[in-house]
């Protein structure tokens, strides 16, 4: 089971010294959403170049144009790119095969999917390598989560690897891991504590004694 350390509000000099406190202790840096709206693939680029041996996921959370947009994120040295759920299959199957020709890896976000356990056999058919539940910073707000949704994938997925994202703590990561995803990616969980190594090194901890 892998950690990946979500930054989402951060500008690029902020993600480097996040990144430098706790790289011991994760597996992935994803570059978030917000940063990349904010900053571009020049801040998956600069964490690529800053800490090579860390694999860089680009949360692109792509809709259209797959393999354009994966090839973007390549070339800037993502190793993993996501994508969304609810788009059309051609969009999937063409970021797949994108990846494919640059050794990289497709994540699939299932945030505000209604009918999980059908997309989620749906998705995993287009053999992509990761599928991950995802509660939204929005339905966070509103007490959400996505525990029961991991296990719906748990049970319905042969391919991919799981995922799960979305307001876990150090306080709910028992319950994930108890569920066995192969990611647990976490953002504020980590980011929101004034000693985030030690917040990142409890969550470590947990994980490998599972
Ligand atoms: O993907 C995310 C969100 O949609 C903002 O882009 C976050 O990276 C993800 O939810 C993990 O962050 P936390 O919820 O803070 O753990």
């Amino acid at each position: 089971m892998k950690l990946q350390l979500a930054l989402d509000l951060v500008n690029i000099p902020e993600a480097i010294a996040v990144v430098e406190e706790v790289q011991s202790y994760i597996d992935i840096v994803e570059i978030g959403t917000p940063v990349v709206i904010n900053e571009g693939l020049h801040a998956v680029k600069a964490i690529k170049d800053a800490f090579p041996s860390l694999q860089v996921l680009a949360d692109l959370k792509i809709m259209d144009a797959g393999a354009y947009e994966v090839l973007k994120a390549s070339e800037a040295g993502a190793d993993i790119i996501t994508v969304l759920g609810a788009t059309d299959d051609s969009t999937i199957k063409g970021a797949v095969e994108e990846a494919r020709k640059h050794g990289k890896q497709i994540l699939v976000d299932m945030i505000n999917i209604r009918n999980l356990e059908q997309r989620a056999r749906e998705v995993d058919a287009l053999g992509v390598d990761y599928i991950c539940v995802h509660t939204g910073y929005d339905l966070q707000a509103a007490g959400e989560n996505s525990f029961e949704q991991l296990r719906v994938i748990k049970s319905v997925v042969k391919q991919a690897k799981t995922a799960i994202a979305g307001g876990i703590k150090l306080a709910t990561l028992p319950e994930v891991i108890a569920a066995s995803p192969d990611l647990v990616i976490v953002g504020g969980g980590i980011t929101g504590h004034a000693n985030k190594a030690e917040a990142a090194a409890q969550m470590k901890q947990l994980i490998a004694a599972r």
